[in-house]
């Protein structure tokens, strides 16, 4: 382990991946390394599991989760909020790691710590919340109960942009349904992971209850979906990946949460604050520097304001200040890996060589390394692959159309379905679009939609299932009827 992250509590770097209460190296020693996206700097060599390491965590998972679901709702919960309590009162280093290991701005880190925790809060009040009913039976010497009980072992796979709230947002729900999980982090982020766990043990969380599986993600997923003890996945990742896994887990019929990828329209009709427009622009496309999938993908403005909102947004995200996350100036810290810069230029050119004009940005930035300038382009049109592909990047194509019916039109013609966000100050055009954008969720005037109260999910191929709000924890339970004859 490097001394190169310094933390007030060294106990939260962990490089080994957490089994049945053990922190173990894998059976061959073998590790893999996590990098600083900012410096290029090696953190921590974190053990590489492979299948005997998966098949003993199963069964791990098994036990734990068997004495787990005999808790009480409110025993569960107390765990649940000393894990939250933990969570909070270790903010500062927690936000140091995900900066360090992911490059997000440290105010964004602290800002996902908090968003984080609010998923553990959250479901430690819901776990003491789950009920059922009893309902007449069409005939009258019987009863309808009906229970709902924890699904089993569970597994999450949680991608790189949120290295905290992608776990505890799957984590929580979980063990608050009387669940056990175990979670394949991101190899590009797995420090976050591995110091929420150690957080866990500490707020006196069963051993085998959480367990980390670091390494080869087609291994250890591979093992997890083939296993038929395993009864429910969430996975938060790419829509390619989510197909695969999707497939994986047909052969044992399991349990299927999946929030994968966006095109996030975002539209600006001519009667709109022109302000409040801009800066929810760059609230819902710069955050983690257009790393979420969230992101606003295609900024969608009607013609009559076009030209106004492309200057003003232009001299806007001109100014974000790009650097170091670890620097308080920084708003825009650095791409994850080189093919995310290289995604990022192949999209650009494709843009500018079918007409669409730079108004800010687009190119590397003189920092170097994953850094980019934040990039604004005008003229964009449907013809450009950034019109379909989800840039997953700081750039942000500016579309026009004519009317209502064009930016309903323009906005749904993608198979995505996850996030929309619509800036009008006419009441029945907000309902009108609203219902009319075939997403799961719409920000209205807001590009800030995220929120542990909120159902967060996608329809079409962005996804399946809802998470945080009352209906998150209903993915980790299962509806069983009895029928009682009085
Ligand atoms: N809807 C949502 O909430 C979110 C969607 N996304 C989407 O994910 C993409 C970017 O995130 P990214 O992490 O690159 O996504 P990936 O889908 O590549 O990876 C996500 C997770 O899946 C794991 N994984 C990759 N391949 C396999 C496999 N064959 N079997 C099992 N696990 C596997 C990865 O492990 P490893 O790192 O070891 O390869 C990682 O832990 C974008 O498309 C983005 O839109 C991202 C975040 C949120
Ligand atoms: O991984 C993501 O992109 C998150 O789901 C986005 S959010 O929940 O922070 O909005």
């Amino acid at each position: 382990m490097t001394d190169t992250i310094k933390l007030a509590d060294p106990g939260l770097l962990k490089n080994r991946a957490l089994i049945d209460g053990a922190w173990v190296a894998a059976d061959n020693e073998a590790t893999f390394a996590v990098t600083d996206p900012a410096t290029g700097e090696v953190l921590a060599h974190v053990a590489s599991l492979g299948v005997a390491e998966t098949r003993r965590a199963i069964a791990a998972a098994e036990s734990a989760q068997r004495q787990w679901q005999a808790k009480s709702g409110k025993e569960r919960a107390h765990i649940l909020h000393a894990w939250y309590n933990a969570i909070l009162a270790n903010l500062e280093d927690l936000a140091v790691l995900m900066t360090r290991e992911q490059g997000k701005p440290l105010v964004e880190s602290r800002g996902e710590i908090q968003y984080a925790a609010a998923f553990v809060e959250w479901f430690a009040e819901e776990a003491k919340r789950i009920t059922g009913d009893v309902s007449q039976h069409p005939q009258a010497d019987k009863r309808i109960l009906v229970l709902k009980q924890a699904v089993g072992v569970c597994v999450a796979i949680t991608p790189w942009n949120f290295p905290a709230a992608m776990i505890t947002r799957k984590v929580a729900p979980a063990l608050a349904a009387g669940c056990s999980i175990m979670v394949k982090p991101a190899s590009q982020t797995p420090l976050s992971a591995l110091a929420l766990a150690t957080l866990a043990e500490r707020a006196g969380m069963p051993r085998g209850l959480i367990q980390v599986l670091t390494g080869n993600a087609r291994v250890i997923g591979g093992e997890l979906t083939a296993s038929p003890l395993v009864r429910k996945l969430s996975f938060t990742g790419s829509t390619e990946i989510g197909r695969t896994l999707m497939a994986q887990s047909a052969t044992t019929i399991k349990r299927l949460s999946l929030e994968l990828g966006g095109n996030a329209p975002f539209i600006v009709f001519d009667d709109a604050d022109l302000h409040a427009a801009v800066e929810g622009a760059i609230a819902a496309k710069f955050r983690n520097s257009g790393q979420t999938c969230v992101c606003a993908n295609r900024i969608l403005v009607q013609d009559g304001i076009y030209d106004a909102f492309v200057d003003a947004f232009a001299a806007r995200v001109s100014k974000l200040h790009v650097g170091n996350g670890l620097d308080p100036l920084t708003e825009q810290g650095p791409l994850i890996d080189a093919a995310a810069v290289a995604k990022v230029e192949e999209l650009l050119a494709d843009a500018e060589m079918r007409g669409a004009r730079v108004a800010t940005g687009g190119k590397p930035h003189a920092l170097g390394g994953t850094f980019y300038q934040p990039t604004v382009l005008a003229d964009a049109t449907s013809h450009m692959r950034v019109a379909h592909e989800e840039i997953f990047g700081p750039v942000a194509p500016v579309f026009r159309f004519r009317d209502e019916a064009e930016a309903i039109a323009l906005a749904n013609d993608t198979e995505f379905g996850l996030a929309a966000y619509v800036y009008t100050r006419d009441l029945g055009r907000s309902w009108r679009v609203s219902e009319a954008l075939e997403y799961g969720m719409v920000g209205l005037n807001t590009g800030l939609i995220s929120n542990e109260v909120a159902p967060f999910g996608g329809i079409k191929q962005s996804g399946i299932g809802r998470e945080g709000s009352r209906y998150g924890i209903d993915e980790y339970l299962e509806l069983k009827y009895i029928c009682t004859q009085l």
